[in-house]
Order: structure tokens, then sequence, then C-alpha cells
């Protein structure tokens, strides 16, 4: 007998073990034992690594005890298998701290997207080191953080960054086109947890001024890279890429105009995919589920 699928509660697991022969049978038995309403299962095998990655989501109208028993069951099996995982519901909405520096176009579809209910995070705020996009931040309604940056004061500003995302308890942050480099320690303290738009088609211009180095180069491809920020500067896991065509025609101003649509779209897109859990992080690469 289904019920409405409001009445159900909605989960999103995500796994990865070393592979073996049975794994698949194994897991999906316990999922079954315990109720779970698989709806979703989207996996990969990596032959380099021989580590299997899964993501699945399902409900609970079939569970006859609740999700705190499952988990109490999973973790036997995770145990048994060597197998970390994440378990949340599914209805949890990330929170997300944005920062932009003076462009505004990636800044703009991302709140687009979170007014319009296309993005499923709660946007905490927006911190620039210029005030440039403070009204247009507080047009949206949300609050807008002016944390100016000099070499001298970058550490006392960086500290500025990290009580905030403590305070607002922050999942993720976006650099939507934020030009300072963060430094060393604040990587760390962020790995896995911030994403970055580089606008070239990475590996290839990275750092400062990508569409100078695209036009000196005569590229007739030009890119956005959206990446995990790490403290080798734009060479963190690229998790979406975008690709325009130009042409010798193409002047470097026709280059920044073009590539805002390809970098607010794989932002865009970056940023969804690893809200919904759906990015393993793989060494150096990623694998999109
Ligand atoms: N640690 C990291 N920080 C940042 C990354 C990253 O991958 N690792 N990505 C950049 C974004 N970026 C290109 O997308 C970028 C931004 C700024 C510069 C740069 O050289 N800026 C200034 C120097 C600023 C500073 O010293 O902090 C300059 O133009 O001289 C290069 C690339 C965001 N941060």
């Amino acid at each position: 007998m289904s019920a409405q699928a409001a009445e159900y509660n909605k989960y999103i697991l995500t796994l990865k073990c070393p592979d073996r022969l049975g794994l698949m049978a194994q897991f999906s038995t316990a999922l079954f034992e315990n109720g779970a309403y698989v709806t979703k299962v989207t996996h990969f095998g990596d032959p380099e690594t021989c580590i299997y990655n899964s993501r699945i989501e399902f409900d609970d109208r079939e569970m006859t005890e609740g999700i705190e028993t499952f988990k109490i069951k999973f973790d036997a099996l995770a145990q048994e298998l060597n197998m970390e995982y994440k378990l949340r519901s599914a209805d949890y909405r990330p929170k997300v701290l944005l920062a932009v520096s003076k462009y505004d176009h990636c800044l703009n579809v991302l709140l687009t997207k979170w007014k319009g209910g296309v993005l499923p995070i709660d946007i905490v705020g927006v911190f620039s080191n210029h005030p440039d996009c403070k009204d247009f931040v507080e047009f949206y309604g949300l609050p807008f953080y002016h944390f100016p940056i000099t070499k001298e004061t970058k550490p006392q500003q960086e500290t500025q960054i990290l009580e905030l995302m403590e305070k607002e308890s922050v999942d993720l942050l976006v650099l939507a086109r934020y030009m300072q480099i963060l430094s060393d320690d604040l990587c760390t303290k962020l790995d896995g947890k911030a994403i970055n738009i580089h606008h070239s088609f990475l590996p290839g211009f990275k750092g400062a001024k990508p569409y100078q180095q695209a036009y000196d180069r005569g590229v007739k491809l030009i890119g956005a890279t959206a990446h995990y920020v790490t403290a080798d500067l734009d060479e963190g896991p690229i998790i979406v890429q975008e690709v325009k065509h130009v042409d010798h025609a193409t002047s470097v101003q026709d280059m920044i105009e073009i590539g805002h649509d390809s970098e607010a779209t794989a932002l865009a897109r970056a940023v969804r995919l690893h809200v919904e859990d759906r990015i393993i992080l793989n060494g150096e690469r990623t694998i999109i589920l």
C-alpha cells in the first residue's frame, strides 16, 4: 500500500569501501532487511584504486524500526566491509557562504537559482574584500560582510572568515570569482569544503588573468573550471568544466564576456553536485555519481 510520497522520510547514503565480488549483494541485502525502500542508486568501482563508490537514495515507507536502528545495523556492516559512509536526511539544506570580489556574474546566478528554489541550499551570507556587491546582496535579503584585505592583514581577514563559518555552521564556502589566494592554513581547514571557479579550461592558464594568457596563446577554446580549493593554486580536484569556441577575432574583452556564462554555469552545477552528495573525492580526481 503506497502512501503519499510527502509522508516518507527520504535519505541519501554515500559509501566507499574496498571493492570485491558480492559487495553489492551484501549491502543491498542489508538495505532490504532493514526496510530501506531504494529509489535511486549510482555507483562506480574504480579499477585503479579498487575502491567501490555508491550513492543511494531511499525512503522509510517500509521501515518498521527508526533510522537510528538502521544506522546501528549498517554500522556493523560498515565495519565488516571496512566501509566509510555518510547517511543524511535528503531534506537537509547545506549552509553555504559565498565569497566575491568585484565581478558579480557568478554571484548573480547562484542567488537567482537559490531564490528560485533550484539550488537546495541555505545561503547564510556573502563576504567580499571589496564593497561593490553590498547593495546587490542586500537586495536578496542576505547579510553582506566586507572583509577588506592587504598582504599585512591577510591572517586577520582569514580569521574573520573562519569565525563567520563557525558562527553560522557553514558546510560549504563558494568562491564566486573571489580573487584572493587562500593561505595554506585556511585551505587545510577547508579541505573538501571550498569550491572555486577558475576562469580557464584547467590545467591550462592557472593563476591570474587567464583570458589574457589564452589570447596570447591563440586558443580556439576558452573555458571555466569549478574545482575544490587546495593550497596548490587552481590545482584542486576538478568538479565541472564548461567550454566555448573562440577565434582569431575574439579579443580578451570578448573572452571575458563570453566566459561569464561558462563560469556561472560551471560553478552553479558544481555547487549542486556537492550539496547533493554526488561528488566523491578520489585522490586528485573526483567521481561524480
Ligand atoms: N589557495 C587557493 N586560493 C585560491 C584558489 C586556489 O585554487 N587555491 N583559487 C583562486 C581563484 N583564482 C582563480 O580562479 C585566483 C585568484 C587570485 C589570484 C591572484 O594572483 N590574485 C592576486 C594576488 C592575491 C593574493 O595574493 O591573495 C594577484 O592578482 O596578484 C590568482 C588566481 C581563489 N583563491
